[in-house]
């Protein structure tokens, strides 16, 4: 659909509806819009439209909260998740084993004397590996969907899963279908959007060596020469840190959409939007005016909706960003990355916003 959008954005401008069989499909690509049906109206955008067929069995019935309407079967899974995720995630550091997986993004980093024959296969075959590189010293690879079936691992960073699935058996109103739909989602969500988004991070840092030292020279400035791991604390005192991650989720978000949306009522974005009436830029003249507020400066609109925004916002975005922040000042900490070949930003459309040639890195430690 993407190319299809594109050319029809640029014919007829940022509102488009496209049916798909007898449904219509309205596509909404402006920063002002978005802002006014998402968070200005975030109640009457935040219901889901009936699912597909194929969504329906994946979701046991909109028994998940990607998919439940707006009421209070969302409103319980949600408030579950999210309360969820309020635990902290001290301890989930590299272990010395080098072997660590976040609940959301199974990891395998395998080092020297740790490496063997099979390890090296397990990263070679699993679903496109974050990194892989081999050298002198090492083998790292960051594979999504590598499970502790596959490899031992700590059981540490299980935990998280662990308390989520026993959050859900509290809520005792899950038969096991419930509770199976719940924990897909809980893994879908997490682990491609977290580990993409890791990937095209190191793509950047290895590609431009200048943001790699600079993100280096941060750290040094926070963290102890002796410390083995950059801690969560750590991270509220690097900006520059923070700027690199946010600006990978502009310049290459995950999605280049929301999950769809379906209004709970009829709605219009402008009230009679082809008559001229200054009356909605003053307080209750309707059709969206906010009075002397409004805001034409744009500091108070959506700059970019990586996570979309509102009602149905991404409820793990703290948490994502939590783990990028995380990941990237550790892995810049231990090791010196370098490009093997010229790194290609070029993207590919999968279930994500995936590199289409995925980079290869030296790294060695610091
Ligand atoms: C970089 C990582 C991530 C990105 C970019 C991302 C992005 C998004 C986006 C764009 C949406 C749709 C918002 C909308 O419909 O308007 C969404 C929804 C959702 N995400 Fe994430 N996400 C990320 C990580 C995660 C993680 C780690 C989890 C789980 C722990 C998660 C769980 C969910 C759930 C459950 C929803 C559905 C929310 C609802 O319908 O109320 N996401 N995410």
């Amino acid at each position: 659909m993407e190319p299809i959008l594109k050319d029809l954005h640029a014919k007829y401008g940022p509102i488009i509806t496209v049916y798909f069989g007898r449904r219509p499909a309205i596509f909404v690509a402006s920063h002002e819009l978005a802002h006014c049906a998402l968070v200005q109206n975030g109640a009457t955008f935040a219901d889901r439209p009936p699912p597909l067929l194929s969504s329906r069995v994946m979701s046991n019935n909109q028994k998940n909260i990607n998919t439940s309407y707006y009421g209070p079967t969302w409103r319980l899974f949600r408030r579950n998740l999210t309360a969820e995720m309020l635990h902290p995630l001290r301890g989930y550091g590299p272990s010395p084993s080098h072997e660590y997986a976040m609940f959301s993004v199974p990891v395998l980093m395998c080092f020297g004397d740790r490496l063997d024959e099979k390890a090296i296969k397990q990263v070679e075959d699993c679903h496109r590996p974050l990194l892989l590189n081999v050298n002198r010293f090492d083998v790292l690879g960051i594979c999504p969907r590598l499970g502790k079936e596959n490899h031992e691992m700590d059981d540490k960073p299980h935990e998280r899963s662990v308390a989520y699935v026993d959050s859900l058996l509290n809520l005792e109103l899950l038969n096991e279908q419930e509770i199976i739909a719940l924990c897909s989602e809980f893994l879908n969500a997490a682990t491609d959007t977290t580990s993409t988004a890791l990937q095209w991070i190191m793509a950047n840092v290895v590609k431009y060596p200048g943001i790699q030292q600079k993100l280096y020279q941060e750290i040094r400035g926070v963290v102890e020469a002796a410390e083995e791991k950059v801690d969560e604390d750590h991270l509220q005192s690097m900006p520059y840190l923070k700027a690199v991650v946010l600006e990978r989720l502009r310049r290459h978000p995950p999605g280049h959409f929301v999950l769809p949306h379906a209004v709970t009522e009829d709605f219009e974005l402008w009230e009679d939007p082809m008559e001229f009436r200054p009356e909605r830029f003053l307080s209750n003249g309707g059709g969206g005016g906010t009075g002397e507020g409004f805001d034409v400066t744009g500091s108070r609109e959506i700059r970019m909706i990586p996570f979309g925004a509102g009602r149905r916002m991404c409820p793990a975005h703290g948490l994502a960003l939590l783990h990028l922040d995380y990941f990237l000042a550790n892995l810049i900490w231990r090791f010196h990355w370098k490009a093997v070949d010229e790194v290609d930003l070029t993207e590919k459309l999968e279930f994500t916003v995936v590199m289409k040639n995925p980079p290869r890195a030296l790294i060695s430690p610091r």
